[in-house]
């Protein structure tokens, strides 16, 4: 073979992308050096782009480089900007740019180039995988190619979800259809039809539409609004499936392993607390995880609109999620009276959602910079990664729990090969739940049963066909049978060898067997879920749910070989399943450490995507940079208003606030006193403070008994979950020393304290309410009402509750129930000052009006009590 330099072989590979033929590009691999075989499988991928790109290439290849830098990977992983929408930084051009009819971007700065929507790798990729029947492909492509419609989910959690149901029914579907779509019969918003109780709504508009349309805007302010408010959340339609086959009840423990930004964390709240009562709490919580430090902020943010007691936010490593686990049996009846107290001794979960990272191949409507950066190298990075977390999530899911995998891909080798691996791994102690009469309006398909694996251009049918050198990339697992070259030769015996679970569903996992040249997976594939973009209008999306039916097998070490590490000539080696006992966090390493290797060993294929950052509100409303700060990496979300302090230290984890149970007995009682909190209210060991100076506590949060319960189980196994938020802000100090009680309840506690509260409230009439509303501050003598001046002046300074007396009633005693609407104020000396910020007056202004033009059989009486207080700016006394 002629020598050629790295500019021959690019040059020769170019000719062929240029002229689309990617097949003798890729036949030039044979005999390519290895290092530049990514940078020109990068051109192949990148071919719609293959001007700027081959300039970057030949750059790259001259260098002996790799096409894109470690830091330029970063970047573009980071940066995931949406290409159909405007950009806040002032350069953009598509400000002006409107989509033509094939939803190409067109605009008046001859400079800007609109996004490319192709990649021959991805059409050829997505071909051979038969992902659709041929005779759909044109329309699977076209519809991956339009602008995704947006859709939005109503709070059912929320005070007033029915209010926006009527408003959305009655108001918006008739008016959006005549104003918008010029009284054709296209329907502009409609209910999501597979969605229960009509909580998710889609619009014909895209997002960028809305922004944009005069005639839309007013529905846009509504959505903006509302979705500021927690109310509504917008989200990708698909995107709301998953949780929605978690069967969650109230009283679930559930775990959200990889849960930043954090939309289906909040409809995993908003289902936990659907039926809870006004001014109590369901019995579950929530745990939302994530790796990355900036993105668990977003999630802080975006659930802080729930106003939850029930949610724990950590920051680990999913795959490595700590055990928390309190081992009685070195106690021998010593152990503290906290320990033997505490219901649960390790910390384990009813409901896991595992999210995990992928390509995010499914989100190309609405991210369609994917097209540019797509290549198959994606997936098969992420496969072991995926594996390792969705093992992590059943090792720590109860007996009888349920778990569902999902992604924003369409990759076989990210979904289904991860699905056969993780039964596979898990023996006959998991299965797949058949979900098909679940959501039956869900137009899905079922998983694949055979597809392939490409690898460096290649197809490969099996994993007899993968090179040595390329083994420990390519392993087994991302095969239909899941089996490699050494499976095919060990007789494993085991309880779980060639067993039956009991649901038709042979496990036939360790049995020796010849692998085909040609593979199809045996195990019931067809009960995975696949979306596909072009059979609803969606994004597309995968789902499997999966079953735990006893504890998972243990690894059974081999002793002349390490499982699941590669023997010399790189293959995979196996592991029998016998012992019956849960894998263990170290045990999952030991048997994921292939998966380990081969993510770092194709990541720099590929430019990784996390998938669901399209699900990160850049385009919202709310100004990102107000919630991320450039961060140490270990450092979440410290008390800014403290300035330069000590580094902070929760239990072993640096840089992080503490978390302490406040025990007060004095303040705390002064509280209690203060607000006539009922004794029926469970208020004592429910109060945290993340200050390790008890003297200097500026702000105290309550927690729910579950996450009481997960916080002491914590404490008591050595503090291993590193926590970045807890609890719901309840009281915040006021500087102003007039007051009898320092702490004030905030605008989160007051749905949650109000109906325990006997003190400091006083019911105001409608104008007098609505005049506190717009003035915001109104002296005792300006009051309409002479019975509500003189009560309010009777109140003790500081903090204090008005009600709205909606019917004028006289009342005696405080009454608070599901219709009640009240704001959260600050009792000076000479008036009442209103702490609500401006968005909240806003709304309650507009239901107000709403509200009194309605009869009192109004579907208020229905709803949760609003409330709506805000002293994050400290009113002084007056
Ligand atoms: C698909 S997104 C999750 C979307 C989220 N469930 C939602 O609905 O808003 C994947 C997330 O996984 C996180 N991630 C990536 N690797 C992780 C790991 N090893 N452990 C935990 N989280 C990880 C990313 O930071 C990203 O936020």
């Amino acid at each position: 073979m002629p020598q050629r330099d790295n500019f021959a072989w690019a040059a020769m590979v170019s000719a062929h992308v240029n002229a689309g033929d990617l097949s003798s590009a890729r036949s030039l691999f044979d005999g390519m050096p290895e290092k530049i075989t990514a940078a020109c499988n990068a051109m192949i991928n990148g071919f719609s782009n293959s001007e700027s790109d081959f300039s970057a290439f030949k750059f790259a290849a001259a260098m002996g480089g790799r096409g894109r830098s470690r830091t330029q990977r970063k970047h573009f992983a980071q940066s995931r900007e949406n290409n159909w929408k405007y950009t806040k930084n002032g350069s953009d051009h598509q400000q002006n740019a409107t989509p033509d009819n094939n939803n190409n971007i067109e605009t008046s700065n001859p400079t800007w180039k609109p996004f490319t929507t192709q990649n021959l790798a991805f059409e050829e990729y997505y071909k051979e995988q038969e992902i659709v029947r041929p005779e759909e492909w044109n329309t699977f492509m076209d519809c991956l190619r339009s602008e995704l419609p947006a859709a939005f989910r109503i709070n059912s959690s929320s005070q007033c979800y029915l209010e926006i149901q009527a408003k959305l029914e009655n108001d918006f579907m008739k008016s959006l259809q005549e104003e918008g779509t010029d009284g054709s019969e296209v329907v502009a918003i409609r209910p999501l039809p597979w969605y229960p109780e009509n909580l998710a709504w889609q619009s014909t508009f895209s997002r960028k539409q809305l922004r944009k349309n005069e005639i839309l805007k007013r529905f846009h302010e509504f959505l903006k609004l509302q979705n500021e408010i927690g109310n509504i959340t917008r989200q990708e339609a698909v995107s709301m499936v998953p949780p929605l086959f978690l069967d969650v009840r109230p009283d679930d423990f559930i775990l959200d392993m990889c849960a930043a930004p954090g939309s289906k964390t909040f409809q995993l709240l908003e289902m936990i607390h659907h039926s809870a009562e006004p001014g109590s709490l369901p019995g579950g919580m929530v745990l939302a995880n994530d790796v990355d430090v900036q993105r668990c902020n977003l999630l802080i943010h975006q659930t802080k609109r729930m106003s939850t007691a029930n949610l724990i936010v950590t920051n680990h490593e999913a795959q490595h999620f700590p055990s928390c686990h309190l081992d009685r049996s070195h106690a021998k009846g010593s152990e503290p009276r906290e320990a033997k107290e505490l219901d649960i001794d390790q910390l384990l979960f009813d409901r896991v959602l595992c999210d995990v990272p992928c390509s995010g191949d499914g989100t190309l409507r609405k991210a369609p910079d994917i097209w540019r950066r797509w290549n198959a190298g994606m997936g098969n990075g992420l496969h072991g990664l995926q594996v390792q977390i969705a093992m992590r999530g059943m090792s720590l899911l109860k007996v009888g729990g349920r778990m569902v995998y999902s992604t924003c891909s369409m990759n076989p080798i990210e979904n289904e090969a991860v699905v056969v691996e993780i039964l596979r791994r898990c023996g006959g102690s998991v299965e797949l739940v058949d979900v098909s009469s679940e959501l039956p309006q869900l137009v899905r398909r079922p998983g694949l049963k055979k597809w392939k694996v490409q690898d460096k251009g290649m197809w490969l049918t099996s994993y007899n066909e993968v090179y040595d050198s390329r083994r420990a990339a390519v392993v087994p697992g991302m095969f239909p049978s899941g089996k490699g070259y050494v499976d095919a030769q060990l007789p494993y015996t085991g309880s779980n060898c060639n067993s039956q679970n009991g649901n038709g569903m042979v496990q036939d996992h360790t049995i020796p067997t010849t692998i085909l040249d040609e593979e199809a997976s045996t195990l019931p594939l067809e009960r995975c879920m696949r979306i596909v973009p072009h059979d609803q209008n969606s994004g597309a999306f995968f789902i499997a749910v999966f079953h735990k039916l006893s504890p998972l097998p243990v690894i059974q070490k081999k002793p002349c070989c390490h499982p699941g590490k590669t023997t010399s000539r790189g293959n995979f080696q196996a592991q029998s399943f016998t012992e019956v006992k849960d894998i263990t966090a170290d045990e999952v390493e030991q048997v994921d450490s292939v998966g380990n290797q081969l993510s770092e060993a194709t990541m720099d294929d590929a430019d990784i995507l996390e998938n669901g950052e399209d699900e990160v509100p850049l385009d919202t409303d709310t100004d990102p940079s107000e919630i991320i700060e450039e961060k140490r990496p270990e450092q979440i979300e410290p008390s800014r208003d403290e300035g330069k302090r000590k580094l902070q230290l929760q239990g072993r984890w640096r840089g992080i606030d503490p978390i302490l149970f406040y025990r007060e007995e004095e303040v705390v009682g002064q509280i209690k006193a203060f607000y006539g909190i009922k004794e029926s209210f469970p208020f004592k060991g429910h109060l945290i403070v993340r200050n390790s100076d008890i003297n200097h506590v500026k702000r105290v949060y309550y927690v729910s008994k579950s996450v009481k319960e997960v916080l002491e189980l914590n404490f008591l196994a050595g503090e291993q979950l590193k926590i970045a938020a807890v609890g719901l802000k309840m009281f915040e100090r006021q500087k102003d020393v007039s007051a009898q009680c320092v702490f004030r309840i905030t605008s989160e506690g007051f749905p949650l304290l109000l109906p325990h509260i006997t003190k400091q409230i006083v019911y105001a009439s409608p104008v007098d309410f609505k005049h506190l509303l717009q003035y915001k501050s109104i002296k005792f003598g300006d009051f309409v009402d002479a019975e509500f001046r003189e009560k309010a002046s009777k109140l003790q300074f500081g903090c204090c509750a008005v009600i709205l007396n909606k019917d004028n009633k006289t009342l005696s005693e405080p009454q608070v129930d599901a219709s009640t609407i009240a704001i959260g104020c600050w009792r000076g000396r000479n008036s009442i000052t209103v702490m609500v910020i401006a968005l909240d007056i806003e709304e309650l202004l507009e239901r107000m009006l709403m509200y009194l033009e309605e009869d009192s059989n109004s579907l208020l009486l229905e709803n949760k009590p609003l409330i709506a207080a805000e002293a994050d700016k400290v009113v002084k006394s007056d």
